[in-house]
């Protein structure tokens, strides 16, 4: 066991399962370990995310944020433990300690019931913003043209982006952009939505509308979020749980009240006491409420 193993120890768990939930959660990690080489980049994750649950991941870079999502989108794979998702199981162990994918068709099968939205669009250049919208839809479930376009154009209303139908991305802007990443997502109505730093990117005067969006689809949508961020603000109106990774382990994890207000380990004090100097060092005019 490595030092930084040895302080971690147990994460402190302030979190009980909502009253509401029936206790079937969405995604389950199991012992989830990741290693680069010699690298050891998360260790030992076991995480449950209930049906409409809203989770933020906040940490320091590098403390494995986005391995932990990159995992569940099945962009990459655990070294050992197992990933759930609807009760599939997404690699399965086998022979020997390694783990094999589940097959193709299952995988596909279980991909289709988690959206993804990164930091970058990678929206289709050469199709319109209804072209982006409306292609999974078509192609990976099947939809009709026809009603693939109501359930977009529905979708885009909601991102108040339908004036913006016939565009191509190059006349967007980077705010406009990321609200249709937002739409080609949720359009396939996920059980699982992950935001992976998706204002990272943009302008500073361009977040807000992004998070506003994203805050709405979190009101209205019955469906899980697990939303990595460093913006804590957001963090702290939007999610029912919160979870603060460093080295690679949940170190702690309870209500935004919890986390925010009390926290109980001193590398989450650490880190929310440079938040707070950050955010102090705003200063007059420009408040900052996130942190690298
Ligand atoms: N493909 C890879 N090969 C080697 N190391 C990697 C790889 N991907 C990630 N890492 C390492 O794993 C660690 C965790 O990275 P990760 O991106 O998950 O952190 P993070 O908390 O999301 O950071 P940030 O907030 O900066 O995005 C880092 O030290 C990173 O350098």
């Amino acid at each position: 066991m490595d030092a930084v193993e040895k302080s971690v120890g147990n994460p402190i768990e302030r979190f009980n399962t909502p009253a509401s939930q029936d206790g079937n959660p969405i995604v389950k990690y199991r012992g989830v370990s990741k290693s680069y080489g010699d690298i050891q980049v998360l260790k030992d994750i076991n995480l449950d995310i209930f049906p409409s649950e809203k989770v933020a991941v906040i940490g320091p870079s590098g403390s494995g944020k986005t391995t932990l999502a990159r995992m569940l989108m099945t962009l990459d794979r655990p070294t050992t433990g197992t990933i759930e998702v609807g009760g599939q199981m997404l690699w399965h162990q086998a022979m020997k300690g390694k783990l094999i994918p589940a097959n193709e068709k299952h995988l596909h099968q279980i991909r289709s019931h988690i959206g993804m939205v990164f930091q970058h669009f990678n929206l289709f250049p050469h199709m319109t913003v209804l072209g982006n919208v409306t292609e999974a839809p078509i192609h990976v479930l099947g939809l009709k043209r026809a009603d693939a376009e109501q359930r977009a154009m529905a979708m885009l209303e909601k991102v108040g982006l339908a004036d913006k139908a016939m565009e191509y991305p190059s006349r967007l802007s980077g705010g406009q952009k990321q609200r249709v990443a937002i739409a080609r997502a949720v359009v396939m109505r996920p059980k699982i939505m992950l935001f992976d730093e998706a204002t990272s990117a943009l302008d500073p005067e361009l977040v807000g509308e992004v998070l506003s969006v994203i805050k709405d689809l979190a009101a209205q949508r019955d469906m899980a979020m697990m939303l990595i961020t460093h913006e804590m603000d957001f963090a702290r109106d939007i999610a029912d749980r919160i979870l603060f990774t460093d080295g690679g382990s949940i170190v702690e994890q309870g209500t935004s009240d919890q986390i925010f207000g009390n926290p109980q380990s001193p590398r989450l004090q650490s880190f929310l006491s440079r938040f707070r100097q950050t955010w102090y060092m705003g200063g007059v005019g420009q408040v900052s409420t996130s942190i690298q």
